[in-house]
């Protein structure tokens, strides 16, 4: 075979040591030649096209940037403007009010995931994932567990037993397989890296297609991160040979693809047309839809500068234009508009914060809902109820609203790019903030969590690009505070110096903060003020390298 495990089995690194018995056992389950060749003719059948996508993706950024604007497509006018539709949802998939996202492992996430009495839970291997080779490895077989409803965990932390409940439907599960961007490097095949999102998909569909498809439970995914329609096709491509190569009907996957890149706003039809016999729905992917904008339009000038991170909301007008053609063009395709993630969390031992969380929740699902989405996403379990609610108020008996059309949109290119309509401005304590959680999320990251609560907001690998790009972008186009401070080089180093000793002592923990925090301060401060002082594309890429050395014994 020519895919190789990098990774010495009788010398594991320390995230698979970490929980060796659950991990030995999920290795055995997940890692067996057959479903590893299927990993390796995914690489070799498409690995080639997924390097081209990416290429292209810089040489369209520059000419967008360069002109200060994108356009639709001209070439893509009879799509747009044809008489199509996706195909049909199957059952469990036709009432998604409420979704709730999370982390695949532990399984104890899983298991209050899938009893949460939320429709859907999004198992994530992505924003909310730290992939080092044992999480990815533990979460594809608490997966393989769910899909036959045979999980179960014992928490030694806290004493306690999770079981799967039986009093009441679970959540339907819909995979997040890792972007194209990111690479596999626990694995070869052929001599070079693996892709993130072959070895998520491929181990995935491989164990449990048949299984989930039998039962009516699936193969479902959501697919992030993507910039172009030719992204889509690649996927849609991908889905058919695997149904093909197991001999699954055509048509059985259905996807979900999150508009949450700015290109992709300018390509919903597209995307949509390209998968339209796998396809589900879209969804609103707010946060990296933000980090996009400032990435895309990084060296564009003034018209693309944003305000601090917390007074951009969903109402500002261009992204209001962003869910409103959302909305428009799922409807009128026969697909789920899919709402995203207000990242206020609650917090069980303090009420206030609570309340305030369970406010800002509910006035942003009340705003979708009305829209016209056709459900939403939560982070928590304890916010499943109040998005339930909203919805249940909107779409009275009826399972979802594809029935509701909005001839009333009309979106241009302009107003999906009038970035300058927000309102709010950049301050010295947005600045600070940004680098507090840019730095704090990475190190939990190396740590091996993909998702944190950070002054009681959710911070997941999309929320933390936007805090470091936005940085960048400030440094870089030399802006100046309300408070009159020019941001320079100098002045984020001084300032990311003293958020690190906030954290230093924190942490309080002189090994835990050399071994993670250090890491992450040196990332971000490279990223944003380094010698290279270009833009890197993904904070996860330099910090991912750091995972992957230490758990080969590079490093
Ligand atoms: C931009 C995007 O892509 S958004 C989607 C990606 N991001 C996510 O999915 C984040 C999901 N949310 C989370 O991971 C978590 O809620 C966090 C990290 C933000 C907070 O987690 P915690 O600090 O553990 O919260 P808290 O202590 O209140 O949790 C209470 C209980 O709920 C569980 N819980 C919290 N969030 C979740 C979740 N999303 N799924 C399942 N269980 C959860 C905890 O495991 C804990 O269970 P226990 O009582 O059995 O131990
Ligand atoms: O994946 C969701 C997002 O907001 O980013
Ligand atoms: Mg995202």
């Amino acid at each position: 075979m020519s895919l190789q495990i990098k990774v010495d089995l009788n010398n594991l690194p320390a995230s698979a040591t970490a929980n060796a018995p659950e991990y030995k056992e999920a290795a055995g389950l997940i890692l067996t030649d057959e479903a590893l060749a299927f990993v390796e003719k995914l690489h070799t059948n498409f690995a080639a096209r997924r390097n081209e996508l990416l290429a292209a993706r810089e040489e369209t950024r520059k000419k967008d940037a360069a002109a200060g604007t994108i356009d639709f497509l001209p070439e893509t006018a009879d799509v747009r403007a044809g008489d199509w539709k996706v195909a049909e949802a199957p059952e469990k998939l036709r009432d998604r009010r409420v979704e709730i996202t999370g982390p695949a492992t532990p399984a104890k996430m899983a298991i209050n995931a899938l009893n949460s009495g939320a429709k859907v839970w999004l198992a994530d291997l992505e924003d909310a994932a730290a992939p080092n080779w044992a999480n990815q490895i533990t979460a594809q077989a608490n997966l393989y567990n769910a899909a036959r409803k045979n999980l179960s965990f014992h928490d030694p932390n806290n004493g306690k037993d999770y079981e799967l409940r039986e009093d009441a439907p679970l959540a339907t599960v819909v995979v997040r397989p890792r972007g194209w961007h990111l690479p596999e490097k626990h694995i070869t095949v052929n001599g070079e890296d693996g892709v993130g999102a072959f070895l998520d998909f491929g181990l995935h569909f491989f164990h449990n297609a048949a299984h989930l498809h039998e039962n009516g439970d699936g193969p479902f995914y959501y697919l992030p991160k993507m910039e172009h329609y030719l992204e889509a096709r690649l996927w849609d491509d991908v889905f058919t040979f695997a149904e093909k190569e197991l001999g699954l009907p055509h048509g059985i996957v259905r996807a979900t693809v999150l508009i949450e890149t700015i290109p992709a706003a300018f390509q919903m039809d597209e995307i949509l047309y390209e998968l339209r016999d796998h396809a589900a729905g879209l969804n609103a992917g707010r946060w990296d839809y933000l980090f996009s904008i400032i990435k895309h339009f990084r060296d564009a000038g003034g018209d693309f500068a944003l305000p601090d991170r917390a007074d951009v909301s969903m109402t500002a007008p261009f992204m209001r234009a962003y869910t409103e053609l959302l909305v428009q063009t799922c409807h009128k395709r026969g697909a789920f508009a899919m709402g995203g993630m207000a990242a206020f969390i609650p917090n069980r031992r303090e009420p206030e914060i609570t309340k305030n969380a369970f406010e800002k929740v509910r006035a942003d699902k009340t705003r979708e809902a009305n829209d016209g989405f056709d459900g939403s996403w939560v982070a928590h379990p304890d916010l499943v109820e109040i998005c339930q609610e909203v919805f249940d108020s909107v779409l009275g008996d009826k399972p979802n609203q594809l029935d509701k059309q909005r001839p009333d949109v009309n979106v241009t290119a302009a107003d999906l790019l009038n970035v300058s309509s927000a309102e709010g401005s950049v301050t010295d304590e947005g600045l600070r903030l940004n680098l507090y959680v840019a730095v704090a999320y990475m190190a939990v990251w190396l740590s091996g969590n993909g998702a944190v609560a950070i002054h009681n907001l959710m911070e997941d690998a999309a929320t933390a690009e936007i805090s470091r790009s936005q940085v960048w972008q400030q440094v870089h186009s030399g802006a100046t505070t309300a408070e009159g401070t020019k941001i320079t080089a100098e002045h984020v180093q001084k300032v990311l110096a003293e958020e690190v000793e906030r954290l230093r002592g924190e942490v309080n923990d002189a090994e835990r903060f050399e071994k993670y925090y250090e890491p992450a301060a040196k990332i971000v401060s490279t990223m944003i003020t380094g010698e290279d002082k270009d833009f890197h594309t993904f904070l996860t890429l330099p910090a991912y390298d750091i995972v992957v050395a230490r758990e080969l014994g590079d490093a």
